[in-house]
Parts: structure tokens; C-alpha cells; sequence
């Protein structure tokens, strides 16, 4: 059993479309939406052996700014609650928080302290973003192209020891700006790629009730360990990066960094090269 399918048995009482996407959304009813997410972070499972206090930090608020920056939204909040074994890690801890929040324009408003076995964080965070100009998971079309930012797999080369990407992997940088130019683009649908590249895809082809023809040789393949690069590409989790979708017109009106990895077909699933990838990525399981 993993989050996933967790997550489904619980779909109905959250309701199918709150539960399809990386943010809740509240329509303000002034032409803007209040997009909100939360995300929990644990010391053993999520935080790499020797990162620093002010890692977890920053990595407890990119995770949601991430979130945030995947719906087109500007974010404004964020709120650190944090469960601490040792009283003398909040204040580096916070520092991290804080100057990731700043970095990518969010204060840090609150939060909560307890007492907890283990470092566990909470982080919940709200944007605001035009009503027009609102992504979600849905919304991909038939013909559409299938783009990414950053270039996948380099936070798991990490993860596997690989020291040049160290940054990736401990101080991940949400597309913040990115996500904004993207949705003003009109771009149809998009998420962010916390858990990889492939189960992303699955995410959007159920969100969206379409599929995904990739061609391998469009993919910026990570400079990785030899036979590794396209493991890393489609299942290594922790990127944040960015995956959207665009109509062909759209596209030359974006003036971001990107790759068009594919196009959105009519059948769900998702393809490279004509074969069906794996649906597999980062995950919690029991
Ligand atoms: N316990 C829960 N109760 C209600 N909704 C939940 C719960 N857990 C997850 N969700 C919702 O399900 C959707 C998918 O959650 P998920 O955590 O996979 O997305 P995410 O935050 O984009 O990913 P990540 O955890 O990698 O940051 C989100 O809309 C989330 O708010
Ligand atoms: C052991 C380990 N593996 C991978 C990563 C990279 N990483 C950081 S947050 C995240 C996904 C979102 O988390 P969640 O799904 O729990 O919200 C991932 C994949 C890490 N930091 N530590
Ligand atoms: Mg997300
Ligand atoms: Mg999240
Ligand atoms: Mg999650």
C-alpha cells in the first residue's frame, strides 16, 4: 500500500476534483483564486543523512512554494509548524524557512510548536493567481505539447551519492517565476514533479482523462552515472520541476526555460517511444 492509493479511499469524502490536484482553491469572487497546499516532512523518510537545520528549512517551504507555483499562482503565505526532538534546531530550522520564503516572495506568517520523537514539519502555504490564468491537472488536450522545466532525475543522482547535484537534491528551487510566465502562456494544464517524472504524467492523465506520447530523443537526459540517466529521467522524485501543457500556438509566446518532451494523445496512459512506461515514482508505503 502506498500514499496513492491511500488517498483513494478517502477520495469521496474530500471530493474527486479537490483530491485531482497540488492545490485546494477558493475563488475569492474578485476574479482571483486563493490556491492553498500543505506538506508533511519527516526526518527519516524525507530529510537526507547530514543536511544541515538550515536545509530542512528551505526544503519544508520550497516543497509547498512548489505546489503554489505549479497552479500560475504568485505566493503570498506560509505557515511552519514543526515537531522537534531537540529545542535548539528551531532556530536554524526557521532561518531556512524564512529565507526561502523571502527568496521566492511568501512571509512566513505562523506556524506551531510540539514536542515529537522525530523532526516532522507541516508546511502550508497560500498563493493568489487570476482567475484566467489558474492551472490545474486538467485541462490537457489532445494535440497539445507536453513540456517540463529543469531537467529530471538530478535530486535522485544525489540521492545516489552523486555530490555535483547535492543542491538539487537539499536546496530544491520552486519554479516560482516559471509557473507564473507558464500559465500567463495559457498553457492548459500543469503540476510539479515532487514524486518524478512518470507518475506525474499518470497524475495528469487522470486529472486531464487524457495520455502521453513522449519521444525519448527530445528528453535533456541528466549528465548522470553510466545507464542511470533515464532511470533518474522518469522516476527520480524530488526535481520540482515543472509539467505543463500547451497548444503549438501557444508556445512561442513563453518566454521561459523548457522542453517539449512529447504531446498529449487521446487515449489515457502514457508512452515513450511507443512502448508504455512504468507507473512508478517516489512514494510512502506501508
Ligand atoms: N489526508 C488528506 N486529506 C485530504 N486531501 C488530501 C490528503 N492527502 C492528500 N490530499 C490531497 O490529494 C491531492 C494529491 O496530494 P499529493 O500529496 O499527492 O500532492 P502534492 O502535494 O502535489 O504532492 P507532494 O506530496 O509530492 O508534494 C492534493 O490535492 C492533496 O491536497
Ligand atoms: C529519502 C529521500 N528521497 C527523496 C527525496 C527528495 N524529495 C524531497 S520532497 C519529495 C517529494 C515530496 O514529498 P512527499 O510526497 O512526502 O510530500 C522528494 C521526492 C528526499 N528529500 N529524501
Ligand atoms: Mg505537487
Ligand atoms: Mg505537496
Ligand atoms: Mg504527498
Amino acid at each position: 500500500m502506498d500514499d496513492r492509493s491511500l488517498l483513494d479511499s478517502i477520495r469521496h469524502l474530500i471530493g474527486e476534483d479537490e483530491t485531482a490536484d497540488d492545490c485546494a482553491a477558493f475563488d475569492l469572487l474578485d476574479g482571483r483564486i486563493l490556491v492553498s497546499s500543505t506538506d508533511m516532512l519527516h526526518e527519516t523518510t524525507d530529510f537526507p543523512k547530514g543536511m544541515t537545520e538550515f536545509e530542512k528549512g528551505w526544503m519544508s517551504a520550497a516543497v509547498t512554494l512548489s505546489d503554489i507555483a505549479s497552479c500560475g499562482a504568485k505566493p503570498v503565505q506560509l505557515l511552519v509548524a514543526v515537531g522537534l526532538d531537540d529545542p535548539s534546531r528551531l532556530v536554524p530550522f526557521m532561518e531556512g524557512a524564512v529565507s526561502c520564503a523571502k527568496t521566492f516572495g511568501a512571509k512566513v506568517s505562523g506556524g506551531d510548536i510540539d514536542s515529537h520523537i522525530e523532526l516532522t514539519v507541516v508546511t502550508t502555504g497560500f498563493g493568489i493567481v487570476e482567475k484566467t490564468h489558474y492551472c490545474r491537472r486538467s485541462g490537457a488536450r489532445a494535440g497539445d505539447l507536453v513540456c517540463i522545466t529543469g531537467t529530471p532525475g538530478l535530486a535522485m543522482a544525489a540521492l545516489e551519492g552523486d555530490e555535483r547535484y547535492r543542491k538539487n537534491l537539499l536546496t530544491p528551487i520552486p519554479q516560482v517565476k516559471a509557473g507564473q510566465k507558464i500559465a500567463a502562456a495559457g498553457a492548459s494544464s500543469m503540476m510539479d514533479v515532487s514524486d518524478g517524472l512518470s507518475i506525474s504524467l499518470f497524475d495528469m492523465s487522470e486529472a486531464s482523462n487524457v495520455g502521453f506520447a513522449l519521444e525519448s530523443a527530445k528528453f535533456n537526459l541528466p549528465d548522470v552515472r553510466a545507464g542511470s540517466a533515464r532511470e533518474y529521467y522518469l522516476y527520480g522524485g524530488g526535481d520540482f520541476g515543472l509539467l505543463f501543457c500547451i497548444s503549438r500556438e501557444r508556445l512561442p509566446a513563453l518566454d521561459a526555460e523548457y522542453t517539449v518532451i512529447g504531446k498529449v494523445v487521446g487515449e489515457k496512459g502514457v508512452w515513450c517511444d511507443g512502448e508504455p512506461v512504468e507507473k512508478r515514482g517516489y512514494a510512502h508505503s506501508w
